[in-house]
């Protein structure tokens, strides 16, 4: 048995944060971006977050935020960390951090060998590191698109901070995701929805049952 922690990311609905949790979900996310499908008020995802069950993380997720964004959550929004999906550099990084007062998770999209290379300076100054596949060009979305990197990109790595598996995730491939990389945190998103945006709570159950059941972890 693996002792994966899972986030569902993209919350929107009272009804799905109590099914996340009551699955297992080690982390809820809420999306601030109002292109994505997912998309969160300060209001709402304040009214979410309060409901939310002791234990369970609350991330926020942003891409690029300016200040007046980040203020604005920080006074509404009890969250426990703060996930960055943009193009933020290092320093913007550790300014977000210092600003909120929490963990921060910078999400790198990996296509290649070569986008490995950044991990060295973001472990630096984030918290954890999200691994996620490369949004194509031109993509409306930065991540949340479904789309899967070639995790043997991944194999056999050590990062300087712990990083979560993330890209085009579903039920069916969680438990070969756990046993392939050695990730021991996954992040899911459109994997566990019916519809664009629309978490499904069989979905959810089993992608945390998969990866509870997944092989044991391999040390790589
Ligand atoms: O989910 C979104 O709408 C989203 C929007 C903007 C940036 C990131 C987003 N989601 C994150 O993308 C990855 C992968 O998602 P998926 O499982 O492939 O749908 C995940 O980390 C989400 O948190």
């Amino acid at each position: 048995m693996a002792d994966v922690r899972v986030k569902i990311c993209g919350l929107t609905r009272a009804e799905d944060v109590a099914a996340a949790a009551a699955a297992g979900a080690a982390y809820l996310g809420f999306v601030f971006f109002p292109k994505s499908p997912r998309n969160v008020s300060v209001a709402e995802a304040r009214a979410l977050a309060v409901e939310a069950p002791f234990g369970v993380a609350k991330v926020g997720l942003l891409v690029d935020p300016d200040d007046a964004l980040l203020d604005a959550i920080a006074a509404e929004v009890p969250l426990d960390m703060i996930q960055l999906h943009g193009r933020e550099s290092p320093d913007r990084v550790a300014e977000v951090r210092a600003r909120m007062g929490l963990p921060v998770m910078k999400a790198l999209g990996v296509a290649s060998e070569a986008d490995l290379e950044k991990v060295a300076a973001y472990g630096r100054v984030a918290d954890q590191l999200l691994i996620d596949a490369k949004a194509p060009e031109g993509a409306a979305l930065p991540g949340g698109n479904g789309l899967a990197f070639d995790w043997t990109l991944v194999q056999g790595k050590r990062w300087p901070v712990p990083w979560m598996l993330a890209g085009g995730l579903t039920p069916e491939t969680a438990g070969r995701a756990v046993t392939m990389t050695g990730a021991q945190q996954l992040d899911v998103s459109s994997g566990v929805e019916s519809a664009p945006g629309v978490k499904d709570a069989a979905k959810m159950r089993a992608f945390i049952a998969a990866t509870q059941s997944a092989g044991e972890v391999p040390r790589l």
